[in-house]
């Protein structure tokens, strides 16, 4: 990683990357804005100089009375600042429409740039990652509204014409005394930088606090989304959230409030050198008007040269949002390459028919990003191809995780994962994927169609209507989606008008209907978390009866808590602290009499005890 820079500079990078993206969204608009930021500079100067220079033409025109050759040098000089002054107003109308337009190009460019990145990399793992969070609220423009990189285009708009206006002054001012001119040449890019250090801090003050702010937000959206409102109106937590969201607020917005003001050594710094700066000019000025060194005409157009220079805003809000809103941009650049770095180019090719032999798990080892113990250490595991496998272990043992690792979601921190052979973390995940099905957990209930939530299994294939029907038949879910009022088409959510919501178990089916429609599609190996957690015992035996029929010859990995699932597996391992402590088929498994007889004889127990209700 590059070494942090020092304040000045990183506030200089970001603001050099704002501009340098500007052409890429548009070189003529780009070039338009170039030339009205010289004219919203130029213009006023213009008007600033033929003012000076009527206000000395005016006592020789006086004397010299109407029509004289002064009187028309003065009528010229009026025309020009009237000129000067309408043609300012017109072009700095439309340099900041300019900016604006600008300025939301720029976020969009960002924002693809953005997602872009965060799409590529084929794990999941830079999802938990709080600098990637934080980008990403910023793109969902949930950030706070001052680190907006369109503000720092609107911000720069204004900004760069008055500091072309503050130069141009201080080259008039040259004229007059070389060593001032210069002096305050220097004088506004100093206080400019200074003060852009500064706010610098104060955004990555802000931006620092954005993982708190999401929290605030989660507890804010807890009380107005629709998923959790019947714990939250079971619970009467209503109250609770809406005293939690306003204290966190304003402990949050209290914070930035303090961080946000700028440091007293810069304010004191800043305004003293230009206090000093003034002083020294306006007598020298003074000075040469009293000894008649400078005329009356001269005299008047360095005064409004000086008064000119005060223009430039290097300490109000529009210099602010400069630093402020440029702040992520060179984040949101980096993160691109930073999550390219952590991705390797495939370097092996996977067998078409793989896996036809075996997966296997050798010496994995693997800790969550950011973790301190390893969730799976140690574990050696041979899967062999075309065979059933069931993976069983108490809460937290690991299960998921596993297969999270065969997925491809995560790496594994040590060790490997083959299929016939081949180290998967040499092949292009894409490839590995398409011979694979998951239904995890956690799986997705979709706010879309029927048919989406099934073609999703592979996406290719979504306009084929039949094997969507194969798909949902063995599941037993075809009248139900018929008897749904678009079929296939219905929008499955009550938030959209003829949409409907299902049950637990019924979207269970379709998520189950999903990964089977991978199935037909070519996936050879099947992974199955928790597949029937939600059905009922006599539809889940069942289901899986028929899933073994369908699934014969597949790869299939299932991770039950259930054991009348797991007992029909040709082969049941049990994990434990992420590592494989009994393996063997249930009849093996149970004369070994060790934890799984012991779970499953407790399970069947109980379960004889409820049976009679179950089949009631
Ligand atoms: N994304 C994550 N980041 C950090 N730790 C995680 C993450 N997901 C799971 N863990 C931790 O990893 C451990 C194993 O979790 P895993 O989900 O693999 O267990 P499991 O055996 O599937 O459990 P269950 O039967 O409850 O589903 C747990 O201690 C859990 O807290």
């Amino acid at each position: 990683m590059a070494p942090p820079l020092k304040p000045r500079f990183e506030a200089a990078r970001a603001v050099l990357a704002v501009v340098r993206l500007l052409p890429r969204i548009s070189r003529p608009r780009t070039a338009l804005f170039t030339a009205t930021t010289v004219l919203t500079a130029a213009l006023p100067l213009a008007m600033t100089i033929a003012t000076g220079l009527l206000i000395g033409a005016v006592p020789a025109a006086a004397e010299a009375g109407p029509g004289s050759p002064q009187a028309r040098t003065a009528y010229l000089l009026l025309a020009a600042g009237v000129a000067a002054l309408l043609a300012g107003r017109l072009v700095n109308n439309f340099h900041n429409a300019l900016a604006a337009n600008l300025g939301r190009d720029l976020e969009l460019l960002l924002q693809d740039r953005l997602l872009a990145a965060v799409a590529r990399p084929v794990g999941i793992a830079h999802l938990e990652d709080d600098d990637v969070l934080a980008l990403l609220r910023i793109a969902r423009q949930l950030g706070a509204d001052f680190i907006r990189p369109e503000r720092a285009v609107r911000g720069l708009a204004a900004i760069a014409p008055e500091f072309l206006a503050a130069a141009g002054a201080s080259i008039v001012l040259c004229h007059f005394n070389t060593w001032i001119g210069l002096a305050w040449l220097i004088a506004w890019p100093a206080v400019f930088i200074a003060m852009q250090a500064d706010y610098n801090r104060i955004g990555k003050t802000v931006y620092m606090r954005s993982t708190e702010m999401r929290e605030t937000e989660y507890v804010r959206d807890l009380a107005i989304t629709p998923g959790p409102a019947k714990e939250i109106r079971v619970w009467g937590l209503m109250g609770w959230l809406f005293d939690r969201y306003d204290r966190q607020w304003h402990d949050r917005m209290d914070y930035a409030h303090r961080h946000q003001r700028l440091r007293a050594r810069t304010a004191v710094g800043v305004i003293g050198a230009l206090l000093i700066l003034t002083a020294a000019t306006s007598l020298a000025l003074v000075d040469a008007g009293l000894t008649g060194a400078v005329g009356f005409a001269a005299l008047s157009v360095y005064l409004v040269a000086l008064t000119t220079m005060f223009n430039f805003s290097a300490f109000d809000d529009t210099a602010a949002f400069v630093g402020l809103g440029s702040l992520p941009v060179p984040k949101i650049l980096d993160l691109d390459t930073r999550l390219t770095a952590d991705e390797h180019p495939a370097t092996a090719e996977l067998p078409t028919a793989a896996p036809q032999h075996a997966i296997r798990f050798e010496n994995v080892a693997f800790a969550y990003p950011g973790a301190d113990r390893p969730v799976i250490e140690g574990l050696d595991l041979d899967i062999q191809a075309g065979s059933s496998l069931a993976i069983v272990g108490h809460n937290g043992a690991g299960k998921t995780s596993l297969v999270k690792l065969l997925a491809g979601l995560y790496e594994p921190t040590g060790g490997r994962i083959t299929a016939d052979g081949t180290d998967l973390a040499h092949v292009d995940p894409a490839q590995w994927r398409t011979r694979l099905s998951a239904l995890f957990q956690d799986f997705t209930r979709y706010q879309l169609t029927v048919r989406d939530n099934i073609a999703f299994g592979a996406p290719h294939l979504a306009g084929d209507t039949d094997l969507i029907w194969k798909a949902c038949e063995p599941m037993g879910i075809r009248t139900l989606i018929e008897s749904l009022p678009k079929g296939l088409d219905t929008v499955l959510s009550s938030e959209y008008g003829g949409g409907t919501d299902l049950s637990g178990g019924q979207w269970q089916r379709i998520a189950l209907a999903r990964a089977l429609f991978a199935v037909q599609a070519g996936a050879k190996v099947l992974i199955l978390d928790e597949p029937a957690a939600a059905l009922d015992v006599r539809a889940e035996a069942e289901l899986y009866e028929q899933f073994l029929d369908i699934t014969a010859g597949l790869t299939t990995i299932v991770i039950s808590h259930r054991f009348s699932t797991v007992r029909r597996a040709d082969r049941i391992v049990v994990l434990d602290g992420g590592r494989v402590v009994e393996d063997g088929s249930h009849d093996e498994l149970m004369a070994l009499d060790g934890r799984y007889a012991e779970a499953f004889t407790l399970q069947a127990n109980r379960l004889a005890r409820t049976a009679p209700l179950e089949s009631e």
